[in-house]
């Protein structure tokens, strides 16, 4: 869903199309990539997985009608994105361990589950990639960090990465940053609607209608992300050209500064990278 794509990418299966995995599909469908033999997802619910299943190009298979499911859409894949929740990446990888051909690329999203959890619930003789992607990949704006498997060639990663550019951009990061990264960019579009929700309820309180709230603070994030982008400057400067000497918006930062959001920030993805940690251990649900 960037700008120009053309690319063609090996069979896919998708094991869990929840929020993140059918955010990945939609770069997957996107005009200019082709999937040759097409992409398999899977899912609990029957009724989501017919709803998938209009989508051209993608085989949709549920596994609360067919115990097989998993196994059936990564027979033939060279790429299996696991996409379920990191508690029930374990069962799911001894499900599916027996039915993948030698050299599949198992390309995780799973938040906290490591490499080494992977690599040893899976033959030697498959390749293991980690991922953080982020939601923003509906509309082809994703950040998305990838680090190699023990076991992973450098052309096995640049298929990663190519697989991620349908949806945005990449960075590729050692695995032990990858949880780092992940309570900035993975969980950052939620601090992002969270603050939009906050000054959106400013906004009301002052009297506006939600619709015309909605049109003030989400133009507002959207013009300051695209001036913040385009304009290539440091945030502080741009901060400081609304900031006019003795004027309103110095009162308001004033209020906002007195919060201390820096720690507030680094207490916060602190706290996600502990959970992160927690998540990391096949046990915790
Ligand atoms: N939501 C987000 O912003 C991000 C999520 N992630 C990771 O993505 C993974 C999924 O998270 P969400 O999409 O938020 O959760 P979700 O609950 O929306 O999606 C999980 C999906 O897995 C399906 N599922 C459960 N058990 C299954 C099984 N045995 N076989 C096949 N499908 C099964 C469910 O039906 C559901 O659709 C997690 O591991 C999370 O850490 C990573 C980056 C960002
Ligand atoms: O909240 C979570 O665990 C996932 C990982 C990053 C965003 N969502």
């Amino acid at each position: 869903m960037t700008d120009t794509q053309n690319v063609t990418l090996p069979t896919i299966a998708m094991l869990g199309a929840g929020s993140m995995g059918r955010a990945i599909l939609s770069g997957l469908t996107a005009p200019g990539v082709e999937v040759a033999g097409g992409i398999r997802v899977t899912n609990r619910s029957a009724a989501r997985a017919a709803e998938l299943s209009g989508i051209p190009g993608v085989t949709a298979f549920a596994t609360e009608k067919d115990g097989a499911a998993n196994r059936l859409a990564v027979d033939g894949a060279a790429i299996v994105i696991v996409a379920v929740k990191p508690a029930m990446v374990p069962d799911l990888l001894r499900e599916i361990s027996s039915s993948l051909n030698p050299g599949t690329i198992v390309v995780s999203v799973a938040a906290g589950v490591t490499v080494a959890t992977f690599e040893s619930l899976l033959p030697e003789n498959i390749v293991v990639v980690r991922s953080m992607p982020n939601t923003p990949a509906v509309v082809g704006k994703a950040v998305t960090g990838i680090s190699p498997g023990t076991r992973t060639e450098p052309d096995d990663l640049e298929l990663v990465r190519s697989l991620f550019e349908t949806v945005g951009e990449v960075v590729e990061v050692p695995e032990s940053q990858l949880d780092a990264l992940s309570t900035i960019s993975g969980s950052g579009p939620a601090y992002v609607f969270l603050l939009v929700e906050a000054l959106t309820a400013a906004a009301v309180e002052k009297g506006f209608t939600a619709e015309q709230a909605r049109i003030l603070v989400n133009g507002t994030f959207l013009g300051a992300s695209e001036l913040l982008v385009a304009s290539g400057e440091d945030p502080a400067e741009l901060r400081r050209r609304v900031t006019s000497p003795k004027g309103t918006t110095e009162r308001a930062i004033e209020v906002l500064a007195s919060a201390d959001l820096p720690t507030l920030f680094t207490r916060a993805t602190d706290a996600a990278l502990a959970r992160a940690r927690e998540l990391a251990a096949p046990t915790t649900p």
